[in-house]
């Protein structure tokens, strides 16, 4: 267990720029025009002149062939021009702007998209993903130009079994389903949650190198509560208030029916769904379907990852976890998501059962601190609060300073969606820390909605800290030459590579053993000179080899459960004769890539 695994960091992606290989041959039904209003398929300028001849391309483009290297040059001029343009204008505009840019070239051309995407993945993350999707989420009815992904609304009840031969792809191995009912820390946006499975399956690609032509982002717009986007003439779902109960479960039941017909290996990724349906679709469907919750199970392993770090990061032994004092502001799908996982792990390295374990996790709300004596306690929250025998003189709903000041926690968690909680008198708190490097994550997103910011938290709470956010910020210029380091604690480390694995494994459900194995090879994926800097997680840039990390471990742990049956040419038998290192070059090799393939018709 934990042992280390870092690959050089050195993106896969430079490493295979321009390579000239020819790749191998790709299908196509469609001619002419058909094909240049496919981004799937189109190359723009970059037809060679035999294809253009082929497909019945000839005359319908500027005669000059433009290579792709070329066409790159050219969209990342076009890029930086807009940065200089926009200079001066205000954040928001600026990276709207950026995210224009960027998904005009999705409209258009799916290769050069992805491709960009990949080599500059630290630059175009934030747009692309937190926090600017978060803006794009927001701002959905006014920027939408054209649909992508799928759409399923309270209106198409008894109709999705043939909706779903509606999309174009005979095959999707990934899906990322959401009902808008929490995106980020913004709360209710109804349809316009569609960005999220978008910008995540975006990173699907960039980082797990997922087919785009076999993944599927979807809506299912079971109406909002958000009386604003109710009365807004622009607003594109279905306007009715949200479907609750046995209504709503049925509207859910229908779609995953509906895409296991069709598909029934496809992975089903929920995202940002409010807690309780959180919770409930997870255990309804995760003994049935191939499918997972990633803002309870992949941003509890990140998390896991990130504390066993900070365990490390003071010189102490990780079998030391099992006494730090953990306070997690949050009791939503996230934070109950991370203290489950946590309790586990803690259980697991001494041997204590999990209600001896839970003694060095605290839990707050937005009434403060969770204990028994709470009425309408949430169910999912019951588990972690504490009895007044563990209350150290603090009492039910204690604030977060007054939880702080007395137990002198190691780590301060933020999952609570509110932006600045953990102020500067918390943050001066954490000073008093029992920890000689005391941590702070503030995991909340999009960046105005993370408990504090990276500067405030090294300002007020010490140079010595290790910081982490769900959403980037610039390292914090600490004088004299030295920085505070920032890391994102972001499930983007883990859900990628849990699909990867599950897919290539073939195994039909997702394990508590696969997501664990998922997390402990995060955890120890940084040697102990990065750890010792406050480098808990890697950077951005290597999140392919990340991936490839992850990916192999959960296809390992779902070989060792007697769960992978294999997928494509590659039986389970030879699946469990792979070593670790064979897994890892397994899964690497099942990356997409993009590429120009030739494109050959057939009918
Ligand atoms: N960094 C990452 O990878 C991830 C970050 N998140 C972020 O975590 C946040 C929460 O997500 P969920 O748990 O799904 O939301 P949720 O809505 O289920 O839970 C929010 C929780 O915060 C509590 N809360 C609200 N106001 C509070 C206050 N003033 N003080 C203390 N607690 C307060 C609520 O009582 C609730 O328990 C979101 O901003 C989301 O973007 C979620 C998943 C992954
Ligand atoms: C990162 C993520 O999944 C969230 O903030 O909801
Ligand atoms: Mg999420």
């Amino acid at each position: 267990m934990w042992k280390l695994a870092r690959f050089a960091a050195t993106s896969l992606a430079r490493s295979r720029r321009f390579s000239t290989a020819i790749p191998g041959p790709c299908m196509v039904h469609k001619r002419g025009a058909d094909i240049l209003h496919d981004p799937w398929f189109n190359k723009d300028t970059g037809f060679p002149l035999t294809e253009r001849d082929r497909l019945g391309l000839r005359g319908l483009l500027p005669p000059r062939v433009i290579s792709f290297e070329h066409q790159y040059e050219r969209f990342m001029n076009s890029y930086r021009s807009l940065e200089k343009n926009t200079r001066g204008q205000s954040d928001k505009f600026i990276s709207l702007a950026k995210w224009r840019i960027l998904n005009r070239l999705h409209d258009r051309n799916e290769t050069l998209y992805y491709r960009v995407l990949i080599d500059n993945i630290k630059e175009f993350a934030p747009i692309i993903y937190t926090p600017t999707v978060g803006l794009v989420c927001q701002n959905y009815s006014g920027l939408y130009r054209r649909p992508r992904g799928m759409y399923f609304s309270a209106k198409d009840k008894g109709e999705m079994m043939s909706m779903i031969y509606n999309w174009p792809a005979n095959q999707v191995d990934m899906i990322v389903l959401t009902d808008g009912s929490r995106i980020l820390g913004l709360g209710d946006l109804g349809v316009q949650g569609i960005g999220i499975p978008i910008g995540k399956l975006d990173m699907y690609v960039a980082a797990a190198g997922m087919n785009p032509q076999r993944i599927l982002p979807v809506m299912l717009d079971v109406g909002t509560n958000n009386q604003k986007l109710l009365e807004d003439p622009l607003y594109l779902g279905v306007r009715q208030p949200r479907l609750e109960g046995e209504e709503y479960l049925a509207v859910v039941d229908e779609f995953m029916e509906a895409v296991h017909a069709r598909w029934p290996k496809a992975i089903v990724q929920f995202e940002d769904f409010q807690m309780k349906w959180a919770f409930e679709t997870l255990y309804r469907y995760r003994k049935k379907f191939c499918m997972f919750n990633d803002d309870i199970q992949g941003t509890a392993g990140v998390a896991l990852a990130g504390l066993l770090g900070t365990v490390r990061a003071q010189g102490r032994p990780l079998s030391d976890f099992v006494n730090q004092k953990i306070v997690v502001v949050g009791a939503g799908s996230a934070g109950l998501g991370v203290l489950k996982m946590a309790v586990q792990a803690v259980s697991r390295m001494s041997g204590c059962s999990e209600t001896a374990a839970k003694s060095q996790f605290y839990l707050i709300d937005k009434n403060g601190l969770v204990t028994t004596e709470r009425s309408n306690l949430d169910p999912a929250a019951v588990p972690f609060a504490k009895h007044q025998s563990d209350l150290e003189g603090l009492a039910e709903g204690a604030s977060i300073i007054e939880v702080v000041k007395k137990i002198k926690p190691h780590v301060l968690v933020g999952l609570s969606g509110v932006g600045g909680i953990f102020n500067e008198e918390v943050l001066k708190a954490m000073r008093e820390s029992v920890s000689t490097k005391p941590a702070i994550f503030a995991m909340s997103n999009p960046t105005m909605n993370a408990e504090c910011t990276a500067t405030d938290a090294f300002n007020h709470a010490g140079e010595n800290i290790v910081f982490a956010s769900g959403s980037p910020f610039e390292n914090v210029n600490l004088g004299d030459g030295k920085f505070g380091h920032v890391n994102q604690a972001n499930n983007m480390y883990l859900f990628p590579g849990i699909g990867l694995g599950t897919l290539l494994s073939g195994a039909r459900l997702i394990t508590d053993g696969m997501l664990q194995e998922a997390a402990e090879c995060l955890a120890s994926y940084m040697t102990e000179e990065d750890i010792h800097k406050g480098i808990l997680y890697p950077s951005i840039d290597c999140i392919r080899n990340v991936t490839a990390e992850v990916g192999a471990a959960v296809l390992r742990a779902a070989v060792v459960e007697g769960l992978a049956e294999g997928h494509g040419d590659v039986g389970s038998k030879e699946l469990a004769h792979m070593s670790k290192e064979d897994t890892v070059g397994y899964v690497r090799e099942n990356m997409w890539f993009p590429e120009y393939s030739p494109l050959v018709h057939e009918k």
